[in-house]
Parts: C-alpha cells; structure tokens; sequence
C-alpha cells in the first residue's frame, strides 16, 4: 500500500490497518486520520509523533503502559500483539534462559517500581544481550529522561511498524 492508498482509506479502514503502529494505542492513529492527505509517508509518521509530542506527561507515560514487558507475562501466555510478538521474538526474548529470564523478570519489576511505567526499547534493533544492558543501565536514570526515553523508543516502533505496512516514499 503506497501513501497514497492510504489517503483514501475510510476512517474504519484507515485505523484498521494502521490503528497499532503504536502499541494498544489505536487513538493517535484515529486521531492523525483527520490530518489526511499526507504528502508522504513521513508526513504521516510526523503527524503520528508531533500527536504524541503534544501530549502531557500523564499521556506519555499512559503510551508506554500500553506495552508488554520484554519477556514478561503476554508473552509466555501467548497473548502479545502480532507485532510485539514478532519484535520479542525476533529478538531473542523467547529464547532466553533461565537466569536471563529472571534477571529480565526482576529488572523489569526494578524498573516499572521507579518509574511507575514499564521499560520499553525497540526490540527489533537490538539482540537479548543488548536488552539486558539498556534495562540495567536504564534503572539509574532519572523519571523525566527514562519517559523521554521511552519516547523516542516508542516512535522507533512505530516507524519500523509503518515501513512494513507502507511503501516507501518514492526517491524523486
Ligand atoms: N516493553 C517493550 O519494549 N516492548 C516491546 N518493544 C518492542 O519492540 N516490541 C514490544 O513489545
């Protein structure tokens, strides 16, 4: 589906197909919809992330809420998204071992009792050993860096997402 394909989706359609480019948060997808026509793909992906600039504080963290712990309970109940599957699988978060997973396990409740938000990374960008190390290191920021953080790793998400639902812009 090109950009321009996706301009003339009706809203149904448009939040069916895009509605979880972010994580469980089909609202910012419903709410770019009344942005369209997008001139390109990334002016559909900057309306996707100035909406989640704008947001205050409470909606940020409220974002990354929305996702699943790495290695956590969705996924060894086998209730994650498509996507997230696909993005802690194909990250080796289904294939770690036992003192792995329980150090991610306690690192992740070390984490989300800080912050009062869960530790989120773009997972396809980096293998189980990687994962380890950010959330380790992670722990010790500080709120307001950790929520930027997460962020910024939530848009990452979402551009990898668009890119396998959208084609890219042409190179003029
Ligand atoms: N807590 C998380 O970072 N979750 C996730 N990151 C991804 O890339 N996919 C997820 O489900």
């Amino acid at each position: 589906m090109d950009i321009a394909a996706v301009n003339a989706l009706p809203y149904e359609d448009f939040v069916d197909v895009l509605g979880n480019v972010v994580e469980k948060c089909p609202i910012i997808t419903a709410a770019v919809w009344s942005g369209r026509p997008f001139l390109s793909l990334a002016a559909l992906e900057a309306a996707i992330s100035e909406f989640i600039d704008a947001l205050p504080e409470s909606g940020k963290e409220g974002i990354l809420r929305c996702h699943p712990d790495l290695a956590g309970r969705d996924l060894q109940s086998g209730s994650l998204t498509r996507e997230s599957h696909e993005e802690q699988a194909g990250s080796g978060m289904g294939a770690l071992n036992s003192e792995e997973a329980s150090l991610m396990a306690r690192l992740n409740q070390e984490y989300k009792e800080r912050f009062e938000f869960p530790f989120v990374i773009c997972a396809r960008m980096h293998d189980k050993e990687n994962i380890l190390r950010q959330l380790f290191a992670r722990c010790q920021n500080e709120r307001a860096v950790e929520r930027a953080r997460g962020i910024e790793e939530v848009k990452k998400i979402c551009h990898l997402r668009l890119q396998s639902l959208v084609l890219p812009d042409n190179r003029l």
